[in-house]
């Protein structure tokens, strides 16, 4: 089976749209669960992910119980608690005053875990690179990212949580490597620019300053 090769300009404008329009997401969550499709329709976006030889290692679990969501909340405040005292004080207070989830507002969450042993594509480009398996895990997250942003939900990344409590917490397999853990909720608007920037916290870098061409300019070894 074949799909035409160019998009309408509207349907390219739409992809880069919802590209430009991405934001990370931890505050204005509304109430509203995502109904049972929707959420299948974003699921089925990061199952469409590229994989390693196409070894979908992904795994989600959604997590809508409030007495989870809390207790995630309740490990977030104590992760949240070490990381601001590792800061010297000059970012402590600007730290502190961070919006860094909206655990409790968002109706849902959504733990990504990674299958790494999984013997689906038989290896295939993971001798050399066995961390190639995570990265396909975070390629069906942005997918997902991007459909979320099409449907006017907001998604948030939440990294700020201790691995071990949070796999005591949901109960994940030793085997399954956790990657991210997502708030996911209907948003009425989305920011025009990254959180932390507005907050003063960091700047974007322009894209010329990541740019290179052929090599970086150090000695060959
Ligand atoms: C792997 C990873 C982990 C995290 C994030 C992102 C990613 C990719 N981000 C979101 C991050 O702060 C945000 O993407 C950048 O600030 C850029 O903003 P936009 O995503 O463009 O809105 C994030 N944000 C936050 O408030 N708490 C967090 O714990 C994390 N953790």
């Amino acid at each position: 089976m074949q799909t035409p090769q160019v998009f309408t300009e509207p349907e390219r404008e739409a992809v880069y749209r919802a590209i430009r329009e991405r934001r990370d997401v931890r505050r204005g969550f509304l109430p509203t669960p995502l109904p049972d499709d929707i959420l299948r329709r974003l699921l089925e976006a990061a199952h469409s992910a590229p994989s390693v030889g196409l070894m979908q290692p992904w795994r989600f679990l959604v997590v809508r119980e409030p007495a989870i969501r809390q207790a995630v909340h309740d490990l977030f405040l104590e992760a949240n608690n070490e990381a601001q005292q590792a800061f010297a004080a000059d970012r402590r207070d600007q730290y502190a005053a961070l919006k860094l989830e909206g655990l409790l507002e968002a109706p849902q969450h959504l733990c990504i875990v990674c299958d790494c042993d999984s013997p689906q594509g038989h290896g295939l480009g993971r001798r050399t690179m066995p961390e190639t398996a995570v990265y396909s895990t975070v390629c069906a997250i942005q997918n997902l990212w991007l459909a979320a942003r099409a449907e006017g939900i907001g998604a948030g990344w939440v990294s700020i949580l201790d691995p071990r409590n949070l796999r005591n917490v949901l109960r994940i397999p030793e085997h399954l490597t956790i990657v991210a853990y997502l708030c996911l909720g209907y948003v009425d608007t989305f920011a025009t620019e990254p959180d932390l920037e507005r907050q003063g916290w960091e700047q974007r870098t322009p894209l010329d300053d990541c740019l290179h061409f052929d090599h970086f300019g150090v000695p060959e070894e």
